[in-house]
């Protein structure tokens, strides 16, 4: 089974995905962007606010393929637990939000995204979404690039709601301004409903 966890930037996903790893230590933990060298394209593009949209979405879709066929696809072979902090949605919300206040010209820029991935991903079974408003995720994360201004995050956070009206079977929504502790416990018992289906 593949379980993913997305949100905004600060949200707590990274907190609640380390305390998964006590409750499922047979699991691959995993993460996108990952730490191969198409990861560290990934982080070049980021570091740099000139960078064109379309390229950088294509560097993220690079290292998803990668990601897909050296981590995920083998653990899922395997009949393993994946839990993965960030995956293709995370490309959805943010890439579709970046092409859509550039001068590209695309159309509809979540769908083409989609669309994208279509042709070779692997759905996450099931998502949970780490639900914050755009100003305390900005704070959280504290707004250290270009990724985390407020009103980018306010458009990240637009897409993600469209992901889950258009597919509210696979997310499972966890009200992140609660305290980590609360985060984490409400995490563990959407995860333990969902292996235990
Ligand atoms: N529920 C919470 N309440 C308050 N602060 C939190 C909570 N969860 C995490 N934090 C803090 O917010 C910051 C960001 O947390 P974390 O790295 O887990 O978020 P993230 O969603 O993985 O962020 P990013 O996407 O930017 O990597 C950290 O300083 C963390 O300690
Ligand atoms: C996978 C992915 C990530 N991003 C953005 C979101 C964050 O601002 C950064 C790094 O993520 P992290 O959780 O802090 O490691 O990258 C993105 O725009 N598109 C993606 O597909």
């Amino acid at each position: 089974m593949l379980i993913t966890l997305e949100g905004l930037d600060g949200s707590g996903k990274t907190t609640v995905w380390e305390a998964l790893q006590d409750v499922y230590p047979d699991a691959t933990f995993t993460c996108e962007p990952t730490d191969s060298w198409y990861g560290e394209a990934v982080s070049r593009s980021m570091a740099d606010s000139e960078a064109d949209p379309l390229a950088e979405l294509f560097l993220y879709t690079a290292d998803h393929a990668n990601h897909l066929s050296e981590t995920v696809r083998p653990a899922l072979a395997d009949g393993g637990l994946v839990i993965s902090d960030r995956y293709s949605d995370s490309r959805f919300a943010y890439q579709g939000a970046t092409i859509e206040r550039s001068d590209a010209d695309v159309q509809r820029p979540l769908e083409y995204v989609r669309g994208i991935h279509s042709a070779f991903s692997r759905p996450p079974d099931a998502t949970v979404y780490l639900d914050l408003d755009p100003q305390a995720a900005a704070e959280r994360a504290g707004r250290t690039d270009k990724f985390e201004r407020g009103g980018y995050l306010t458009a990240v956070r637009d897409n993600y709601e469209r992901l889950i009206d258009a597919d509210p079977g696979r997310f499972r929504r966890v009200d992140a301004t609660r305290a980590p502790e609360d985060v984490i416990a409400r995490v563990e018992e959407v995860v333990a409903d969902l292996v235990d289906r």
